[in-house]
């Protein structure tokens, strides 16, 4: 049938987020919108680690390494606007031709059918069911498995990992798969079911074709979107300044921005994640860039309140130690779900801390630390020490301490493509994924110097963590100025509001002139880029008298 040989997905949304995101952008442009999530970039877009090589030498390197592949034509060259940034162009749509030689299917997660549009390879875990009598060595057809939604309304691909997909028989793929393309079995279809882990299926023929160059230029490069690269340039770091990065993990634009830096001055950068802190530090690790300090730490729970201040020694040391060493880490460690006021109206009635409220461990092990000691034994060190050190868990900032501050803040992340499935975000998820980021900008608010900048920045379309963002911003600090940004890639951003009422009431966008001041990236621009926004806020050296009125 037609519709398995063509790669046309429609793209699934909630009925209320289609609608509300429909009005938003007009039916037509929409759907453009729409089309293009469902596909990838047709370009990488490379980051020359400028501390380690030049970008004429990664282009050499690049070329040399482009030609050696069967990718014929494959070329590379530098971004006519941003320095440091190499553009390697791929391929596609394809046409990739179904013969008689291909009549096996290997039917994968949405998921990973999203990987292998990006340029992977089909892993064991990401397969949902094949052909019988698939061998080592055959032709197959991958199939993407779309999401449905079961009897119980919970969204799911409704296959059994391991079903039998009978052989030739097309049919028995649903309207929600789609063919991405075909390749070669690595593995018999019992290995392929037993393993846990492994390549499934090697791509052959893509409908998209990326290029891959994994392992090459290690610590030289780092792959990353072209609008991310773009926010840490706008954010204007200098070297010798201070700043902060509240939303790190993995590290992508706290590396860009410490590279722009020089590597000289300090990033601090935060996530509330011990194993995502991990990979900014090994991301560090890797550029060569040691201006990067990297923390746990709840970025809505990072200014310090004035009676942090006589603990604040006590609270840059790492939780371990912690829960043993003093009382205000104590305090710390188990209020942390607490918000700030009520952090500081507990510590205003609290007066010195108790001097035997927790014995030296050598007297008292408490259950929490049995069990912990026990796990230990039991699973040997903990995950900190196994990736490679633990880090650094509680670290508060005095209010104004940084030069410039990056909001990159979690979203509903519905620009990022190559995308096949959207419906998972309801409007009422969308409402609380904008009060959250709310919360966040008010601590950035707090944490930037006068005169200094804050960049907020998101990788999605929703208009509702965007430019009512920047209304909330606005009316809000009454002292915070949007600024023109340098460069500028991405197209203006929407003036108006919604009639849609997502549960929140934040439904007004930008005035008549703001929407020249951010950038917004659409991913059905030319530009071909993930769908990105970026805003920028310059405070003026008065903001202290301004902030107590206004925050
Ligand atoms: C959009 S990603 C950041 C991507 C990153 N800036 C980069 O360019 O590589 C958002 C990150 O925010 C983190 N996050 C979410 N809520 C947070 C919070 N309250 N405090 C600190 N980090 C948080 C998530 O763990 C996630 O890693």
């Amino acid at each position: 049938m037609q519709r398995k040989l063509g790669y046309r997905p429609a793209l699934l949304w909630n009925p209320a987020v289609y609608e509300y995101l429909r009005e938003a952008y007009g039916p037509d442009h929409f759907s453009r919108i729409c089309d293009a999530l469902t596909r990838p970039s047709t370009y990488c877009c490379v980051r020359v680690n400028a501390m380690q090589t030049s970008t004429a030498a990664v282009i050499a390197e690049l070329k040399e390494f482009l030609s050696s592949k069967e990718a014929e034509g494959t070329t590379c060259y530098e971004h006519p606007l941003l320095k440091n940034v190499v553009i390697v162009p791929g391929r596609g749509p394809c046409d990739v031709s179904y013969d008689d030689e291909v009549q096996k299917i290997v039917m994968v997660s949405r998921k990973c059918a999203e990987a292998v549009l990006r340029g992977a390879e089909v892993f064991v875990p990401g397969v949902l069911a094949c052909s019988e009598h698939v061998d080592e060595g055959d032709s197959v057809a991958v199939f993407a498995r779309i999401e449905v939604k079961d009897s119980a309304g919970k969204w799911s691909n409704g296959v059994t990992r391991g079903t039998t997909i009978p052989l030739s028989d097309w049919e028995s793929c649903s309207p929600y798969d789609w063919f991405i393309g075909k390749g070669r079995a690595m593995m018999s279809r019992p290995t392929l079911f037993r393993e846990r882990q492994g390549i499934a299926v090697k791509m052959t023929d893509r409908i998209y074709n990326l290029p891959a160059f994994h392992g090459i230029l290690e610590g030289r490069v780092f792959l990353q979107n072209l609008p991310s690269i773009v926010t840490a340039i706008v954010l204007d770091p200098q070297p010798g300044e201070r700043i902060l990065d509240m939303c790190a993990a993995p590290g992508g634009k706290t590396t860009a921005i410490a590279s722009l830096m020089n590597n000289t001055g300090e990033v601090i950068a935060l996530d509330r994640t011990h194993n995502k802190v991990l990979e900014i530090l090994s991301l560090a690790k890797e550029l060569g860039l040691s201006c990067i300090q990297a923390f746990k730490l709840d970025a809505l729970k990072s200014v310090q309140v004035d009676s942090d201040a006589q603990s604040s020694l006590a609270l840059t040391q790492p939780l371990e130690k912690g829960l043993t060493c003093n009382y205000a880490c104590v305090f710390f460690a188990n209020i942390s779900h607490f918000g700030r006021a009520e952090i500081q109206c507990f510590m205003a009635t609290l007066g010195d801390p108790p001097q035997t409220e927790v014995p030296p461990t050598s007297q008292y092990t408490s259950k929490a630390r049995e069990r912990k000691e026990s796990r230990r034994l039991k699973n040997g060190r903990g995950r900190g020490q196994h990736l490679g050190g633990r880090v650094d868990m509680i670290k508060r900032f005095p209010p104004n301490s940084f030069d410039r501050v990056l909001l990159d803040a979690p979203c509903s992340a519905l620009g990022l493509r190559p995308r096949l499935f959207a419906a998972e975000e309801t409007l009422e998820s969308l409402g609380r994924h904008a009060i959250y980021q709310r919360r966040l900008f008010d601590r950035a608010v707090e944490l930037v110097k006068a005169g200094g900048t804050l960049v907020y920045s998101t990788c999605t379309i929703n208009p509702g963590e965007n430019e009512a963002l920047v209304r909330y911003a606005l009316d809000k600090y009454k002292f915070l100025v949007l600024v023109d940004q340098v460069p500028k890639i991405g197209g203006p951003g929407l003036v108006g509001g919604t009639s849609v009422y997502d549960g929140r009431g934040y439904r007004e966008w930008l005035k008549e002139g703001e929407q020249y001041l951010v950038q917004r990236f659409d991913p059905s621009s030319p530009v071909d880029t993930i769908g990105f926004f970026i805003a920028k806020f310059q405070v003026p050296a008065t903001k202290s008298a301004n902030v107590s009125g206004n925050c």
